[in-house]
């Protein structure tokens, strides 16, 4: 019996299969490779190339390794870019999701988890956010997510099938133990690119508006250890595996920090100033957005153990610097 775990050479996703493996389960993962990196799927994991929407393909990997549960990662992840491209949105995130849904019900796999996003709340609603506030998603690539969450909803009611939508806050950082990390390139991610200008990689940084309804005019997020997020699935994939019923849950720690805290994090851990230039700001970006996360700490007993900005910061600026060295030798 294996686990299937599609865009599992990305950065949450891999994280994923090591924990998956740390936990003695079998390992499949679909990825096309399109922002994703074959050497960040761990050799004792099966990598299949391929597209989550290839029916045949996906369906096949089902009954060859058994899967009883399917992890589903694989999507398009930047908000600007589903402004500007609303389209490619609604086909990585919505239609393709829908035909791996498909494949799944096809082929009796009983269990599914979803990474879904905060970005479907959007900006107009109480703090910390609980997961029955509306869902007013500012962004393509919110609506995306949000319509997969309802056909998830549809699909359970219809078939025997069961999932679990994690709403992930602002997911950062890096294995503790250092075998995977985000090696996006390009990447947009706050602590990705303070950490990129923090080692060198850029020669400075953008802030993205200061004009903010906020206390020091730049936006709040809930910024979430990507190793306690992953341990938040594994406990949500035992509950479903449990008989648990289909449910949505927030993946954050229900503390807010500016950008600009975030990036003083940053130059305190590293111990080093950097060039940071203040900008526009940039499209479908909410003013502040933190977590209620009581439902999951009531439905799976999830308990974060690295709820520490610098904690955060430090794991980011490790895996930085792996990737330096990996980079450059
Ligand atoms: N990073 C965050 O802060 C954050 C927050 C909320 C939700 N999420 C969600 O978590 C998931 C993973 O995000 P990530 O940060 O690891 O991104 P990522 O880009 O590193 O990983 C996505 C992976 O999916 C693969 N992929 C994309 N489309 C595919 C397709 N059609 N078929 C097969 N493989 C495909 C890519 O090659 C990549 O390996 C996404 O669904 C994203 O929306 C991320
Ligand atoms: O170089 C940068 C990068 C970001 N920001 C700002 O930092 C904040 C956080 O931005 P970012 O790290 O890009 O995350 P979000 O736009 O909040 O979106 C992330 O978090 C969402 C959940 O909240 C996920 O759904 C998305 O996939 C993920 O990209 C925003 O105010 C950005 O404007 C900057 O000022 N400068």
């Amino acid at each position: 019996m294996a686990v299937l775990v599609t865009g599992g050479a990305g950065y949450i996703g891999s994280h994923m299969v090591w924990k998956l493996l740390d936990e003695g389960e079998e390992v499949v993962v679909i990825d096309r490779l399109s922002t994703g990196f074959e050497w960040a799927v761990p050799p004792e994991a099966e990598l299949v190339v391929g597209d989550i929407a290839d029916q045949d393909l996906v369906e096949a990997t089902i009954a060859r390794r058994n899967v009883d549960a399917i992890i589903h990662f694989a999507g398009s992840i930047i908000v600007p870019e589903s402004v500007a491209d609303p389209l490619s949105y609604y086909l990585n995130n919505t239609v393709k999701s829908r035909a791996l849904i498909e494949s799944a019900v096809r082929k009796g796999v009983p269990h599914f988890i979803f990474s879904s996003t905060a970005a479907v709340y959007g900006g107009k609603h109480g703090e910390p956010v609980t997961e029955d506030a509306l869902t007013l998603p500012e962004s393509p690539y919110g609506r995306s997510k949000l319509m997969t969450e309802m056909m998830l909803a549809d699909v359970a009611t219809a078939h025997p099938f069961a999932y679990t939508a994690l709403r992930y806050f602002n997911v950062s950082g890096a294995d503790p133990n250092g075998r995977t990390g985000q090696s996006t390139k390009g990447a947009t991610h706050l602590i990705k690119v303070a950490c990129e200008t923090a080692t060198g990689k850029r020669s400075s940084m953008d802030v993205y508006g200061t004009d903010y309804p906020t206390p020091d005019g730049t936006c709040i997020r809930d910024y979430i250890h990507v190793w306690d997020l992953v341990e938040a699935h594994y406990l949500a994939l035992k509950r479903l595996r449990a008989g648990g019923e289909s449910i949505v849950a927030n993946c954050g720690y229900g503390k807010g920090y500016s950008v600009l805290q975030v990036i003083d994090a940053v130059k305190r851990v590293v111990g080093h100033d950097f060039e940071v230039n203040v900008s526009g700001r940039r499209a479908g970006d909410p003013a502040r957005i933190v977590a209620n996360a009581d439902r999951a700490r009531a439905e799976f007993g999830w308990g974060p153990r690295l709820d520490n900005i610098d904690t955060i910061v430090l794991d980011a600026l490790r895996w930085e610097e792996a990737l330096k060295r990996r980079n450059n030798g």
